[in-house]
């Protein structure tokens, strides 16, 4: 790791990147993007930047360069709607991917309550429609008569949401409100003209329209980011004023923060330091890594390169270093004389209020893909798992009969793989490789089940390696792509978990537990297809089971 002190400072519109001359280089990527007249360009919106394959896409994706300027005049909206609503003091936003992870750490940010439905886990939907998480929460039918859902999806045809919307749809007639009555309970944000849009104003649900011209993972300052954070009770208009703050300095080829992160990240992956690992450096700004992670995963990630987000719980963690790692500390108020990057040695620290660093991250995204010659705003490979899925649920799980059974843990895995819970662990370790990364993806609730996620820094110390973890099917929609279209070089353990409780999607002729199960299936087969080596868990006992694995991978390094 370099010394952030030396690595030089970019210091404008209230964004501070730290070390970025120190990372080998950058200064040359950075040049060459100047002598391209990148920086002028791209806040003009050329969508020629990333080459002809990729311009009709980019033609309608770069309005997130100033859609803050037109998210203005959505407050007034805003207000009058948090006004109108003001007795639903609980606020649950139903979205995947770029459609709920901005509000998710706006929300955190501010210390504003906010309940994210972004899976398909019963447990998880059961207990946030219901409550259950607190002991002694109120009884089912009063949250609901409290609860404002934001449904929020761009194409307004992502199967989880529209899951998520009949659902709480049903659990509000089953309390007993009439369908107008219902119907007030929700919010929509969709592109004009999308299915969900349709739907909305049949039932009579107000609808906020979103930015047709911005991609999901670029919304964080549109209605995807502002109506459900303003709804929680956060002053969005700071977040614009920050990002507006910055706006100014995306044309210049000096004093460019946002150009010199981009150009350092770059510069790394084209060196092959190709996995980013983001931490939180404690100075203000909580969880920006799981929003930056689908920006960089999906961007990036295809065509057999892209950068790897590798989201770290703690400076000091496991899977921080490696000679194939840039290390990257992101804060939001760093005092005067205070060390970038809170003391960590990390590689690059970003400092910056937040409306700043979502603009930043945004700008530097598609700077970083230019250098590395791919197209940042589709992502070619998330409908393949989508596809299996919807196959898998016309036509049955497929037939699949486990290893051998540890305890509360199924275990799939080829016979190679040994007969034990740690074997199989370590045999799955001892395929990375000095360019691998093991990905953990836990189809489980994220709250109920949230110890499973130890499993990431313990693989990570046991391996050496860059480990990252998702919930399932969350990271679906974000680092899903990276897996499945970056570079072949990733192993992968899946966990699964029995349903207790099983909850119907309303309409459909399933439940949650056999769409969960479907989309695990289906995610499968896409890694699998690939050639690369999956790891299989379910656990038939999602308590014991989570115990053994951590048992399991704590004494791998022993
Ligand atoms: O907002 P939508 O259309 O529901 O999509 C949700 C997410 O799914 C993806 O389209 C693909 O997984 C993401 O890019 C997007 O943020």
């Amino acid at each position: 790791m370099s010394d952030l002190l030396d690595g030089g400072v970019h210091a404008a519109g209230g964004l501070a990147v730290h070390g970025a001359d120190s990372v080998d280089g950058a200064t040359a990527t950075r040049d060459l993007l100047v002598a391209d007249k990148v920086p002028g360009l791209l806040a003009a919106k050329d969508p020629t930047l990333w080459g002809p394959d990729a311009e009709d896409v980019a033609k309608t994706r770069l309005g997130w360069l100033d859609t803050f300027r037109r998210s203005r005049d959505l407050l007034p909206q805003l207000a009058e709607l948090c006004a109108e609503l003001g007795d639903l003091d609980n606020v649950v936003l139903c979205g995947m991917g770029g459609s709920s992870l901005a509000p998710e750490v706006i929300c955190r940010t501010m210390g504003v309550p906010l309940a994210v439905l972004d899976t398909t886990d019963p447990t998880q939907i059961r207990a946030t429609m219901f409550g259950g998480y607190e002991p002694g929460s109120p009884p089912a039918d009063d949250l609901l008569r409290r609860t404002a859902v934001v449904l929020a999806s761009k194409s307004g045809s992502t199967v989880e949401t529209d899951s998520h919307r009949r659902a709480f749809w049903q659990a509000f007639l089953d309390a007993g409100l009439v369908e107008s009555e219902a119907a007030r309970h929700f919010v929509v944000v969709t592109d004009p003209g999308s299915p969900l849009e349709s739907t909305a104003r049949e039932f009579g649900m107000v609808v906020v329209p979103a930015d047709p011209e911005v991609g999901g993972r670029y919304s964080a300052l549109t209605a995807f980011g502002l109506v459900p954070a303003a709804l929680a009770g956060v002053d969005v208009a700071e977040l614009i004023g920050q990002a507006e703050t910055l706006a100014v300095t995306l044309g210049r080829e000096q004093g460019n923060p946002a150009l010199a992160l981009g150009a350092a990240l770059g510069a790394a992956a084209a060196d092959g330091r190709d996995k980013l690992a983001l931490v939180d450096d404690g100075s203000g700004i909580v969880g920006l890594g799981d929003w930056a992670e689908q920006l960089i995963a999906e961007s990036t990630g295809k065509s057999a390169v892209g950068i790897l987000p590798v989201v770290v719980e703690t400076p000091d963690a496991p899977g921080i270093t490696g000679a194939d790692v840039l290390a990257v500390a992101v804060g939001g108020a760093l005092a005067a004389g205070a060390v970038p990057g809170g003391g960590v040695a990390a590689d690059l620290a970003v400092n910056g209020p937040l409306g700043a660093h979502f603009l930043a991250w945004e700008y530097a995204i598609p700077v970083a893909s230019r250098v590395l010659g791919v197209e940042p705003f589709d992502q070619p490979n998330v409908a393949e798992s989508k596809q299996n899925t919807t196959r898998i649920l016309t036509d049955g799980m497929p037939d699949e009969q486990p290893r051998f059974v540890e305890g509360a843990a199924q275990v799939f895995a080829p016979a190679e793989a040994g007969d034990s819970l740690a074997a199989t662990l370590r045999w799955l370790t001892s395929q990375l490789g000095d360019r691998g990364y093991l990905a953990v993806m836990a189809y489980l609730d994220r709250f109920g089940d949230a110890d499973v996620a130890g499993v990431r820094a313990a693989l990570a110390a046991a391996s050496g390696r860059p480990v990252t973890f998702g919930w399932g099917p969350r990271f679906l929609h974000s680092t899903g792509q990276y897996h499945k279209g970056g570079p072949p070089v990733g192993c992968f353990l899946q966990i699964t978990g029995a349903v207790a409780d099983d909850l119907a999607v309303p309409g459909r002729p399933y439940t949650f537990g056999r769409l969960i199960a479907a989309q695990a299936a289906g995610d499968r087969e896409a890694l699998t297809s690939r050639g690369r080596p999956l790891l299989h868990l379910h656990l038939t006992d999602r308590q014991a089971g989570v115990q053994a694995l951590l048992d399991a991978a704590a004494h791998l390094s022993n």
